[in-house]
């Protein structure tokens, strides 16, 4: 690897926020840039069938310049040279402000889409947009495509500056201009402007490919040319910051790529899970709107079945009512025509009737014409009710449609959402594997003084905010300070797991003083941490693995001042050497206690906790001064089958890691800072030998590493907790802290193998 490359590791770090930004434009542009070759020449003969011949050109020159052509191949060979074929570039301005490069052939507009390639331009988006003339109304040059009206080619002699054949155009000069987009341009003489170069003809420039050749060489992991040249463009043409930005986006995986190990499956997994990511995320988006829809249709639906029902009873009253004045008009009309009658007979024998009673007939004729004027309003009302409620069911039922489509659309979006989900998940178990297993979880301590300087943007990101810039580190979990002991422990369950498969598996809490480490590991009686944890785990795998006896044994170590100190040793502090054969560790004399249940190893570690405190006690020292090593030894032997498997579970919760200037020791304490530096820069130089595949592994640089080898190589399981203070006052050890931990999630510590190497104690 060449000096991009190590330009690129330094890069990586320090620009994350800015890389990751560009990786996205990087990943978004790249592979939909330029089209593949079938595609064109599909497109282009479907488009214009008598366009065969040049869409073979067009087919042979990218299917050349996709093969990389080899330096000594002229760029004549790789260039369109067809007579009869005018091109005429034009720019297109889309309202939403995007920019098309178009080119006119034989009377058929094309233009380069996102996704499809070439392709002829879509009648529906001449209404969404212009055509830029070069030339404005004034007569000047059109801003978004003019460079620079001074800028003419005869001043623009130097190494940016070159020629290629346009098909219809003959030589045209091409120059890199010194800006961050489309940086390459093409004289046009007949417009006397700079025009966009699109990247299917920038791909004949010497220059360029020189420099995808240079980023190719360094990359072999990446193997398309289209990603390389939009990821050129995006940055200036500058090789070195093309490579560090593909660190940003695959990291060690191109690392293993560039130590010899062809095998880009990693890369290829990356993408597709940012592909899922994105679809998921569109989902996600549409799920909430369908749901959101579906609740606002619901509360339509409930609202229209009120009225309905508040409709409902009031045209009931009103059939009520219309149908008691019916009843008494009946009666009236009866009575009146019983009145009639009577009358008629009456009129006939009697010719002077009673005029008293005369007027009583007219008074009650008078009456049942009002009675039967409101009888007639009362109908008309209860008709205008009944159609009232006649639309109100329409609209319920019309509503109950939308509604049951809706909730079809939702379950089938949610069934969508759920197998794209699935198979991230599965992308993601399969990249895990590949990468080898180490996790690196962030834990943020609870405290009332959280100040603003940090931000958890997900369950993986967690941003830092400092002197106006914003530091963002991705690990496998962010642990916010509200997470439960239970939640912190779920994280390392599989690995707990794979212990009993015979793995070696090894869990640190990294982080300066006071940030939660021993709270993380030990944790209270009440809310116990990892390590109870684990070890309850272990016990209960054991006991239901029937057919397999488990021997577990304790051991427990404290590493101060680069001495490694026994703690369960009956005869007081009892310190230990530690002796290496091949990958195999010993510490000879080490007491080894065997645990049945979880109350054994409750009074085994208390007791070990005592002999500490004494210690410390007796050198004037604190006990976060040291590293504390706890190691479960778990031999097992299947009762059928004979086979016996041995691994190691080693619980570390580590000095505090912050640096010897801001404690400001002196004395002994200095002593203290300076072996604690040393064992935890020690491990800092392990990770960074395992990430860039060293062969040599510094394990030896001090005790804590050289205890740890075998949980540390190629066939251990690893879980790093970086624990951190959510206080403003310590946002330097924060930083430093974090930057730890994500510089070891991107190190890879090879497949693991169960019953390997192992740390063999006591002997
Ligand atoms: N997530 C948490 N929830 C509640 N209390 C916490 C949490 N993390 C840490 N604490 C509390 O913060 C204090 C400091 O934590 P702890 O002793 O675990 O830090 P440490 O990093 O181990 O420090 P040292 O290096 O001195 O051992 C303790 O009182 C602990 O109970």
């Amino acid at each position: 690897m060449g000096t991009g490359a190590s330009k690129a590791q330094s890069a990586q770090k320090e620009n994350v926020v800015d890389n990751e930004e560009k990786a996205t434009v990087i990943q978004n542009c790249s592979a939909s840039t330029l089209p593949d070759n079938t595609s064109i020449r599909q497109q282009i003969v479907q488009s214009n069938p008598e366009d065969e011949e040049i869409s073979e050109d067009i087919e042979q020159m990218v299917t050349i310049t996709q093969k990389v052509p080899k330096p000594q191949q002229t760029r004549a060979e790789i260039s369109l040279e067809t007579e009869d074929v005018s091109v005429t570039f034009e720019s297109f301005q889309h309202q939403s402000g995007a920019l098309y490069t178009c080119f006119t052939q034989n009377g058929v507009r094309m233009y380069f889409d996102d996704e499809k390639g070439i392709v002829p331009f879509p009648q529906e988006l001449y209404n969404q947009g212009k055509f830029l003339d070069p030339y404005d109304e004034s007569g000047s040059i059109h801003d978004d495509i003019r460079q620079d009206s001074n800028e003419n080619p005869s001043h623009l002699e130097n190494n940016r500056t070159n020629s290629i054949c346009i098909p219809g155009k003959g030589m045209v000069m091409t120059y890199i201009f010194e800006e961050r987009i489309n940086v390459c341009k093409y004289y046009d003489n007949d417009s006397d402007a700079w025009l966009i170069l699109p990247l299917l003809w920038e791909m004949n420039l010497d220059f360029i490919l020189h420099r995808v050749q240079q980023v190719k060489e360094a990359l072999p992991a990446i193997t398309d040319f289209k990603e390389i040249l939009a990821a050129l463009r995006l940055c200036n043409y500058d090789p070195d910051e093309v490579i560090s930005t593909f660190f940003a986006m695959f990291g060690d995986s191109l690392q293993s790529n560039i130590n010899g190990q062809q095998n880009f499956e990693p890369i290829a997994l990356q993408r597709e899970i940012s592909k899922k990511d994105k679809k998921i995320e569109v989902l996600n988006k549409k799920l909430q709107e369908s749901e959101s829809e579906l609740e606002t249709l619901r509360l339509k639906c409930k609202y229209f079945e009120e009225e309905k029902r508040h409709l409902i009873q009031q045209a009931e009253s009103l059939y009520e009512k219309v149908a008691e004045l019916q009843n008494e008009q009946a009666k009236y009309l009866h009575e009146i025509s019983e009145i009639k009658c009577k009358n008629t007979q009456i009129t006939d024998k009697l010719q002077n009737y009673s005029p008293l009673n005369k007027g009583l007939l007219i008074k009650m004729l008078r009456d049942a014409h009002e009675l039967s004027i409101s009888n007639n309003k009362l109908r008309v009302l209860a008709t205008s009710g009944l159609s009232e409620i006649g639309l109100s069911m329409e609209h319920v039922r019309s509503m109950t449609m939308s509604l049951r489509s809706s909730t079809k659309e939702i379950e089938e979006i949610r069934s969508l959402y759920q197998r794209e989900t699935m198979e991230r998940k599965l992308l993601y178990n399969q990249l895990q594997e590949l990468r080898g297993n180490i996790r690196v979880f962030c834990r943020c301590r609870l405290d009332d003084k959280k100040g603003e300087h940090l931000e958890f943007l997900s369950d993986e990101d967690i941003a830092v905010n400092c002197n106006s810039s914003k530091k963002r580190f991705r690990y496998d979990q962010v642990f916010l300070p509200q997470c439960t002991q239970e939640d912190v422990f779920e994280g390392t369950l599989p690995i707990i797991r794979s212990c009993v498969d015979g793995y070696n598996v090894c869990i640190l809490a990294y982080g300066q003083t006071g940030s939660g480490k021993t709270y993380t590991m030990m944790g209270t009686e009440q809310k116990p941490g990892v390590n109870i944890r684990s070890i309850r785990e272990l016990l209960h795998i054991c006991h239901e693995r029937e057919r397999v006896k488990y021997v577990i044994r304790i051991s427990m170590l404290e590493i101060y001042n680069e001495g490694v100190w026994d703690l369960l040793s009956h005869d007081g502090n009892k310190q230990l050497e530690i002796r290496s054969h091949g990958k195999v560790v010993t510490l000879p004399g080490l007491t080894e206690m065997e645990v049945l249940n979880e109350e054994d190893i409750k009074r085994i570690m208390s007791f070990g906790e005592k002999n500490r405190t004494v210690a410390s006690t007796k050198m004037n020292t604190e006990s976060s001064r040291s590293h504390l090593i706890v190691i479960f030894t778990l031999n097992g032997v299947d009762t059928i089958s004979g086979i016996a498997s041995s691994s190691t579970l080693t619980l570390c919760d580590l000095a505090g890691s912050e640096r010897i200037s801001k404690t400001e020791a002196i004395g002994q304490r200095l002593v203290e800072a300076a072996a604690i530096n040393k064992s935890l820069t020690a491990l800092g130089q392990v990770f960074t030998a395992l990430k860039t595949n060293s062969l040599h592994v510094p394990y030896r640089n001090s005790k804590l590493t050289h205890l740890l080898q075998p949980s540390l190589s190629g066939q251990a399981k690893a879980c790093v907790f970086v624990n951190i203070s959510p206080d403003v006052k310590d946002l330097g050890e924060t930083l430093s802290s974090l930057q730890f931990g994500s510089s070891i999630q991107q190190i890879a510590l090879g497949k693991p193998n169960p019953q390997s190497s192992n740390i063999k104690l006591g002997h």
